[in-house]
């Protein structure tokens, strides 16, 4: 009989499970289920949804699960794993009446737990500085032992600089690996994606599946994935996520400034969040309050900026701002290189290009300022307790636009208690809109024209405004004034996600 037909069939035998008698049944679904001869009830796991892998020696077999703590009784078999609650290892013993009989329910069990795809070999990059600096421990601890019990093959290493994370995506050999794990915040992912997209052969290496495991300060893609299938945010279940196998396409946005372009799976920022993400970190002592300090402290001494934002709408969003004419490409780049903005990365010469869009027959539309904040986002959570775009899609060829230009700050201070659960962007002073395109002209504070404000993508500053870093302009990657343009390209990445 052919492997597939064999599947079908449903096994049955008195063994015994955890030491006490039972009958157990593999069944074509892929349940295990026993009984034991003491009248307990039937208990199952299924092996897609509950199992990270299986060890066979002699007449034992081990089925290493993570699921419910307990496995479930029968009735609630075929529910679909834990949901929101949380997961447990335990494994279960089972003991086989011969040798004929262990070595046909081990290959039996083996060749579902094959059939699902799962990856077998992991590169995993570890950020120890990340967050509160407990990368390593949380690899030690809470990875290792799950992909160990998965029987995942791994190949672990530390990132020793900035940037580090982005030159071993650009080298490593894909060959070898079923995926590239970050165990850190978003930052090392994204300098993942972009070390892969500078790969000569990058259109084959953007396709290697990526996992994210939450280490850092900002983990908003962990959080999202998470989320996004009703899926408690943990560690472990991030881990199980990835050994899970299952995988979604993921848009990566292309961030442009004149020869200067790097590539983002999160968000870019202007306004109040970013001030608040990157001027309260000299409030760090503080720990976790201090961004609800400084948040404070921005609104009640609010910044306004004078600048522009232009975009190509969404099928449905054609109705917000006011039509332009087409842009002028040669003038944008005129102005950087007139302004001698050199940026700290190369023009890329191999690579990736970005999205092919014809822009010069695009319908473009404008917002004026000033402006309070600017919000463009690629999911829905900016980190595990700020929701910025409740409607954001993984691969929906859009960027969730969320704008704020005027708002009376008791209204703001009301809006900053609802981002944990995006009710915020029914207010209405937010403008919420897809896009398919983003141009932001970053202006000068209203008030202070000395000053500019500060664009953030994913976590790091990428324009400062600042009357010292303008004439500083290597540190920064874009020069804070002259258009930065964010396009998407629809699904591009893949990347491990929680099963639905
Ligand atoms: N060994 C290292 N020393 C210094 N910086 C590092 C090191 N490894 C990684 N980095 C940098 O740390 C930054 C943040 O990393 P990560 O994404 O893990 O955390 P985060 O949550 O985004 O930020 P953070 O926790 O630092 O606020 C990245 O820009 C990365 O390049």
């Amino acid at each position: 009989m052919a492997k597939d037909e064999t599947l079908t069939l449903t096994l049955t035998e008195s063994v015994r499970v955890n030491g006490s008698p039972a009958v157990a049944s593999l069944g074509a679904d892929g349940t295990l289920r026993w009984r034991s001869e003491g009248g307990a009830g039937e208990r199952c796991v299924t092996l897609e949804k509950e199992v990270l892998g299986l060890e066979a020696e002699g007449r034992t077999i081990t089925v290493k699960a993570f699921g419910a703590a307990e496995a479930k009784v029968v009735s609630c078999c075929g529910g679909g794993g834990s949901g929101g609650v949380g997961r447990a290892r335990r494994d279960y013993v089972l003991e086989m009446p011969s040798d004929e009989s262990a070595a046909r329910w081990s290959a039996r069990l083996s060749d579902r737990i094959n059939l699902l795809d799962r990856p077998k070999r992991l590169f995993i990059i570890v950020n120890p500085f990340g967050g509160k600096r407990c990368g390593r421990k949380i690899f030690q601890t809470e990875v290792m032992p799950l992909l160990e019990a998965a029987g995942i093959l791994f190949t672990m290493q530390e990132t020793k600089y900035q940037l580090h994370a982005q030159e071993i995506a650009h080298s490593l050999d894909l060959m070898k690996y079923d995926g590239i794990v970050c165990v850190s915040g978003d930052g090392v992912l994204v300098e993942v994606v972009n070390g892969l997209l500078q790969r000569e052969d990058w259109d084959t290496a953007i396709k290697v599946p990526l996992g994210i495991i939450p280490a850092g300060t900002g983990n908003g893609m962990a959080k999202s994935l998470l989320h996004s299938v009703g899926d408690l945010y943990s560690v472990p279940n991030a881990v199980f996520a990835i050994i899970q196998g299952h995988k979604r396409s993921l848009d990566v946005a292309s961030v442009v400034q004149g020869g200067t372009k790097f590539f983002s799976v999160l968000m870019l920022t202007w306004g109040l969040i970013a001030d608040i993400d990157i001027e309260s970190e000299k409030y760090r002592w503080m720990g976790s309050a201090r961004l609800d300090f400084y948040s404070l402290l921005r609104i009640m001494n609010l910044r306004k900026y004078s600048g522009l934002v232009q975009f190509v709408p969404a099928p449905g969003y054609e109705g917000y701002g006011e039509p332009i004419k087409q842009i002028d490409y040669h003038k944008d780049e005129t102005t950087c290189s007139q302004e001698g903005q050199e940026s700290n990365v190369e023009a890329q010469t191999q690579g990736y290009p970005g999205p092919q869009i014809d822009f010069q027959t695009t319908e473009w539309r404008a917002l004026d300022g000033p402006f309070i904040s600017v919000w463009i986002n690629n999911v829905p959570w900016a980190s595990e307790n700020v929701m910025p775009a409740p409607d954001a899609k993984f691969s929906d060829g859009y960027l969730d636009a969320v704008i704020i230009r005027d708002c009376p700050k008791s209204a703001l201070l009301d809006l900053m208690l609802k981002i944990s659960d995006g009710s915020y962007v029914k207010s209405p002073y937010v403008t919420y809109l897809k896009v398919k395109a983003f141009r932001l002209e970053p202006g000068r504070r209203v008030g202070n024209p000395d000053k500019g404000g500060i664009v953030d993508s994913d976590g790091e500053v990428i324009a400062r405004g600042d009357r010292f870093h303008d004439r500083s302009q290597h540190e920064n990657l874009m020069a804070y004034g002259p258009p930065i343009q964010m396009t998407v390209d629809r699904g591009l990445a893949t990347i491990f996600s929680p099963a639905r």
